[in-house]
């Protein structure tokens, strides 16, 4: 008479390595319906799925450490060992050439969305000089681990990219993640529910490989004692970010990768020197409207063949600083299949004098 074997495998290396009954695989616990058993059938054996959340053992990421038993009834235990091999491929593949953005929940960092597609950094039409000196700049400090160890100085290099909306800011931080292989940790300090310990905890617990984002950091220099947020009372202002908080849980930053701090504003004369000084700030760069350069990187990329006569016809037509990136991608879709009618739109504009941001299209 056949005997039942139970063969159960513990995966403690990642619980997001999940086989679902319909034999797809998932790297991301939003798509299991909660913790607790599941059952689901692979290579014609049933097995179950138990899903286990800690409530109080953190993961080095700063979430709570999760565990997943499968269990299968059976003799063939190599079916679990081929299930997990190609859930691991599978979550590999799906991951790879994506950047994973993770945002802030509560105290732990969460994938928030699927992971985007890398862009790749010359697909953002900057100056050559301010893409190469940040590029180079990464290059060095990604290259100097045993110097920065060796003098003893934290492994971590901050970097403020500040100007005009719509500059391509964000952008480029993204194509450098992806070329650097790490994966990007966003902070929003417009949230008003920020409190010194939660901003800290966070910062001294990101995900491995990931840059730190910190979007329109002049935010963080709203008065929060103003506004009382929902869920405190003005007797819990003391607990909301301070400044003095920001800058503590900056300098908490760690991690065993290189880390990487990126600060984007649109006003960086509201911050406070305190903020972008050495060692919080080390690189800053202005990322400003279109100039001809970018202008000409970008008609090149929308229209490969264009010669250089109209390149340049087409970058006189856009007075260097008078649009920015964003407003001429805009421009470049709406006509992205005629050069011609591109070129009559830009003609057609009413492009005021440098720095009058108005964009009228006349019809
Ligand atoms: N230099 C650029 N090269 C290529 N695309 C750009 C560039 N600048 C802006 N864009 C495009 O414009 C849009 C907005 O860019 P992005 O969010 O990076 O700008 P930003 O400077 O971060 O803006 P903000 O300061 O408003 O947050 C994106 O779709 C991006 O593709």
């Amino acid at each position: 008479m056949a005997r039942n074997v139970k063969h159960t495998q513990h995966l403690s290396v990642s619980t997001d390595l999940i086989k679902h009954d319909n034999g797809s695989v998932t790297t991301s616990f939003g798509f299991l319906p909660s913790t607790g058993r599941h059952y689901f059938r692979y290579k014609r054996t049933f097995m179950s799925c138990e899903r286990v959340r800690e409530t109080n053992t953190l993961a080095r990421s700063g979430q709570l450490w999760e565990s997943i038993v499968i269990t299968m009834v059976g003799y063939n235990k190599h079916k679990l060992l081929d299930l997990m091999e190609e859930a691991k491929c599978e979550a590999i593949q799906s991951i790879e050439g994506r950047t994973i953005v993770y945002a802030a929940m509560g105290h732990e960092w969460r994938q928030f969305g699927n992971p985007l597609r890398q862009r790749p950094v010359s697909s953002i039409y900057l100056p050559t000089q301010v893409r190469d000196r940040v590029l180079c700049d990464i290059e060095e400090f990604l290259s100097s681990q045993h110097w920065y160890v060796d003098h003893g100085v934290p492994y971590r290099r901050g970097y403020l990219f500040y100007g005009e909306p719509g500059s391509g800011k964000t952008s480029f931080i993204h194509a450098l993640a992806g070329a650097i292989g790490y994966n990007i940790c966003v902070v929003n300090l417009s949230e008003k529910t920020w409190t010194d310990d939660r901003l800290q905890y966070l910062f001294a617990n990101c995900p491995d490989r990931s840059i730190l984002l910190l979007e329109d950091v002049d935010a963080a220099f709203i008065d929060r004692q103003a506004e009382i947020p929902r869920g405190y009372t003005r007797a819990d202002a003391h607990l909301l970010l301070s400044y003095s908080g920001l800058l503590n849980a900056l300098d908490g930053v760690m991690s065993s990768d290189a880390q990487l701090v990126f600060m984007t504003t649109n006003h960086k004369h509201l911050l406070d020197p305190a903020l972008i000084r050495p060692g919080r700030v080390d690189v800053q760069e202005y990322f400003g409207n279109a100039v001809s350069e970018q202008i000409v990187m970008m008609l090149k990329h929308f229209f490969p063949e264009v010669d250089d006569e109209t390149s340049s016809l087409f970058s006189s037509l856009v007075p260097e600083h008078s649009l920015s990136m964003a407003e001429l991608q805009g421009m470049f879709l709406l006509h992205k299949d005629n050069l011609d009618s591109l070129i009559d739109a830009v003609r057609n504009l009413k492009l005021g004098k440098v720095g009058d941001r108005s964009l009228k299209e006349e019809s």
